[in-house]
This record gives C-alpha cells, sequence and structure tokens, in this order.
C-alpha cells in the first residue's frame, strides 16, 4: 500500500484539494472526519473529554465543539491536553481504516491531515503534498468562511505550524493563491507523480 500526505494549513484549501483528488479517483481519508468518530456518543474518547474539559458535553450527549474549540485555541496547554486524548485515537483508526482498504485491494491512499507535519507523521508517508497559499490569503478566508474576527483568527493560525514552514517538508506544493481552475492542474500533476510510485 503506498500511502501519501495532504496537508496545509487552516483554510488553506486542503478539502478544496481533496475533491479534487477524489474526482480524479483517489480515496481520501480525512483526519478531521475520523477526528469527529472517535468523539462520538458513547466512545471512549468522548468519555476522556468529559473527565478532563468539563461542560463541553451537552445535554444532548454530544460535544460541544465551538465551546472546545474556543477553550483550546486560546491555551497551548489544554490543546495539548485535547490532543494527547485524541490523537491516538486518531491515529488508531487511520490504520483500522487502511487495513479495510488494504483488503479491498486498493494500492494508493492519501491521508488528509491538518497536523501531519506537527504530529511528526509525515515520517510515515511515501510523499507530502502541502497546499499553500500566503498567510494574508489563509487569513483571509479563514475569515470569510468561519465568520471569525482578526483575533479569533490569528489565535487558530498561531495554533498551526506556518505554511511557510511547512513548505520545506513538501514532496509537493500545491500553490492554492489563484483561482481553483489554476490549482486543478497541479492537482493533476501531484496525483500522477503518486500513481507513478509502486
Ligand atoms: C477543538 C475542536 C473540538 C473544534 O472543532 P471544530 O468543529 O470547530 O473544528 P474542526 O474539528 O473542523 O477543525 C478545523 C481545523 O482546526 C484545526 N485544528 C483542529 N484541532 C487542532 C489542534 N488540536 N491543534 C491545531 N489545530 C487544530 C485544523 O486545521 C482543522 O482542520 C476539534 O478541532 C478537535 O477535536 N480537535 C482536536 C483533534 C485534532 O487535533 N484534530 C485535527 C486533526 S487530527
Ligand atoms: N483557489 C481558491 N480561491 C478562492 N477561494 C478558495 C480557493 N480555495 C479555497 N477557497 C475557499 O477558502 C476557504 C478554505 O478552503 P478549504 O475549506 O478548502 O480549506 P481547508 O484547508 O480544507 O480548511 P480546514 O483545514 O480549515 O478545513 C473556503 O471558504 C474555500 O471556499
Amino acid at each position: 500500500m503506498h500511502v501519501f500526505g495532504l496537508t496545509g494549513g487552516i483554510a488553506s484549501g486542503k478539502s478544496t484539494v481533496s475533491r479534487m483528488l477524489r474526482e480524479l479517483g483517489a480515496r481520501v481519508l480525512d483526519a478531521d472526519v475520523i477526528a469527529r468518530e472517535v468523539v462520538e456518543p458513547g466512545t471512549p474518547g468522548l468519555q476522556r473529554i468529559r473527565e478532563r474539559f468539563p461542560g463541553v458535553v451537552g445535554p444532548d450527549g454530544r460535544l460541544d465543539r465551538v465551546r472546545l474549540g474556543a477553550h483550546i485555541f486560546a491555551d497551548p496547554q489544554e490543546r495539548a491536553a485535547l490532543n494527547a486524548i485524541v490523537h491516538p485515537q486518531v491515529r488508531a483508526a487511520f490504520l483500522e481504516k487502511l487495513q479495510a482498504l488494504e483488503a479491498e485491494g486498493l494500492t494508493h491512499v492519501v491521508y488528509d491531515v491538518p497536523l501531519l507535519i506537527e504530529t511528526g507523521l509525515h515520517a510515515a508517508m511515501e510523499g507530502v503534498a502541502v497546499v499553500w497559499v500566503p498567510r494574508d490569503v489563509q487569513k483571509a478566508r479563514l475569515m470569510a468562511r468561519d465568520g471569525l474576527d482578526a483575533d479569533a483568527a490569528e489565535a487558530r493560525l498561531a495554533a498551526q505550524m506556518a505554511l511557510d514552514d511547512k513548505r520545506a517538508h513538501a514532496t509537493w506544493v500545491i500553490d492554492n493563491s489563484g483561482a481553483p481552475e489554476s490549482t486543478r492542474p497541479q492537482v493533476e500533476a501531484v496525483w500522477r507523480a503518486m500513481l507513478a510510485h509502486g
């Protein structure tokens, strides 16, 4: 199985690139989706969050993501505590999904992980695509998409490695600062390069 990483920063266009890859026939696993699955009601993950972060599970038994987000993005120590609960669960669920895909006979998989490089997981990948935009474009798209003010957007940007630093770890850099039409051919070239492995 050939496993490639896809990463970027918050609002850099990872989802956009991941959609383009799927349209080309790639199977893409999404760490944000897995991170939601491992904290569904009734999971050990949610139980541990409830114990460590009182008040973030609503009366409906679901995680109050807005509240937990406001708490952990404002405080690196609290964020580390959440990561220590969630990341091992995400890793285990990812490996399970990978095995299932391998059993299906799949040969090439892309793993979309916002924190791929921060967590060191990039070292385990056969190649890494980084979706890059200049910081001012990233901040403007983040504010527009999520309705955040400049301070809230800055807090989220500060919680991640800068895209200019992530580039240094890239096998392929996808520049998403232009229109989607100029991103698409770059994504096609990266997918061809991934398929050329093996
Ligand atoms: C704090 C939570 C509840 C906020 O939920 P919310 O629905 O608002 O955001 P969502 O999960 O869609 O994440 C949006 C983006 O925020 C960034 N982000 C999320 N968690 C983190 C983190 N721990 N550190 C840095 N950036 C993060 C990522 O770029 C992600 O794509 C949620 O992000 C969470 O559970 N985070 C911890 C798990 C994690 O690290 N996920 C990221 C990939 S494994
Ligand atoms: N090439 C582009 N031109 C203009 N807007 C774009 C472009 N690519 C993405 N966007 C917009 O920027 C925002 C962020 O893109 P997207 O949701 O794909 O980022 P992401 O990296 O997946 O973000 P996150 O990790 O936060 O989920 C979205 O509102 C999207 O519509």
